[in-house]
């Protein structure tokens, strides 16, 4: 039977094993760009089947956190080079999360400090991290209400994706994951309670996924489906996000999904980072009808699961054919050699959940590995 330490064929890149690091945001690349150290970061995790980078701004408007990555200049680019060639050096894999926020984001972090942009202007109920003067120390501060994005926008904010899974390519990385949600940009189009747009981009359900579609269109025209993966949230209340009819909404969307031959889905169950059996709507949304719908509509994309896995949880998911792979989060954080220790059954050690966003290589870089000669 399948385990979770079987090598697994990603649309053609040979993935080591099943176990996936999943996105994380840390907030240490200031003014965007990378540093050295978030190579040393990546390397040192370079053992897990496939590396998802954290979230990644394709455009000066997609960012919504202070002093995280993105790839929209030269000096980011030079920095995720390093960062491919640090985890290619070692045997590993890594696609970047490609990512706009859409209104969770903070008008000083905006060019010539704009309102940030959304579906429509609804204000999140959520915040977002800036840092002081002295970079660094940060802190969470209230979202900045949004304007909602003209229509003629758009194909702008498409043309900002695309460019990104381009220059993606071209600084090394395996492909892309488009960050579609958490209630960032994307997650905004889809759901109701923040898309209450009355052309075509809002109201029913086709309308609301429109926007999604045109984005994966032009990613997989650009770079190539098998190179493109996309992750879905359909039920969290993340960056205060909600829907009262998600299984619906989601058959539509992966069902549309199926035509394109991406490389993998990557669903989040439940609440990001909390509940997995979070509800939204009347009934417990159903995972598994979801990948059958997928799987009907002829999708073959391989299917990740995320949330509060541990070790036993993820080999049943491989096991009983749930999921081909399983990502995760924080365990990567304070685990660099998670693959490792899971194989060993070695004690794991326990993320500091104080160092996770912002600062500097504590937290960062100097988790232990088991045996030492890796640090
Ligand atoms: C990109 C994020 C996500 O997808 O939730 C994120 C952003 C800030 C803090 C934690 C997570």
């Amino acid at each position: 039977t399948t385990t979770l330490f079987d090598s697994f064929d990603l649309a053609g890149i040979k993935l080591a094993n099943r176990i996936v690091m999943a996105p994380l945001t840390r907030n240490r690349s200031p003014h965007a760009i990378p540093q050295p150290i978030t190579a040393d970061y990546y390397a040192q995790r370079a053992s897990a089947g496939l590396i998802i980078t954290e979230g990644t701004a394709i455009s000066p408007q997609g960012q919504g956190y202070a002093d995280v990555p993105g790839l929209y200049t030269q000096a980011a680019l030079d920095g995720w080079r390093t960062v491919t060639k640090a985890v290619h050096d070692q045997g590993g894999k890594i696609v970047v999360q490609l990512w706009h926020v859409g209104r969770i984001s903070h008008s000083s972090l905006q060019p010539n400090n704009q309102q940030p942009v959304a579906p429509s202007a609804i204000p999140a109920n959520s915040k977002t991290y800036l840092t002081t003067a002295n970079e660094g120390q940060g802190g969470f501060v209230p979202t900045s209400p949004p304007r909602a994005l003209e229509v003629s926008e758009l194909p702008g904010i498409i043309d900002d994706y695309r460019h990104a899974a381009l220059v993606a390519l071209e600084v090394g990385f395996d492909g892309v994951e488009i960050h579609a949600a958490n209630g960032y940009l994307l997650d905004q189009f889809l759901r109701a309670n923040t898309n209450q747009r009355c052309d075509n981009y809002g109201g029913s359900i086709e309308n609301r996924a429109r926007f999604l579609l045109e984005v994966v269109q032009a990613i997989t025209d650009a770079i190539g489906a098998e190179r493109t993966g996309i992750r879905l949230s359909p039920v969290t209340p993340a960056c205060d996000m909600f829907d009262p009819e998600p299984q619906p909404l989601f058959k539509h969307v992966i069902s549309s999904l199926a035509k394109f031959k991406l490389s993998y889905i990557h669903i989040i169950e439940g609440a990001t980072g909390g509940a997995r059996d979070h509800q939204q709507g009347a009934t417990a949304f159903d995972y598994a009808a979801l990948k059958q719908t997928y799987r009907t509509a002829g999708g073959q994309a391989a299917w990740m699961l995320n949330n509060g896995y541990n070790f036993t949880l993820a080999q049943q998911a491989v096991r009983s054919g749930q999921a081909d792979l399983i990502s995760f989060g924080r365990l990567f954080i304070s685990n660099p050699d998670l693959v490792e220790r899971l194989r060993l059954g070695a004690l794991l050690t326990e993320p500091d959940s104080s160092t996770f966003y912002g600062g500097n290589e504590h937290g960062y870089t100097d988790y232990p590995f088991l045996n030492t000669q890796q640090t």
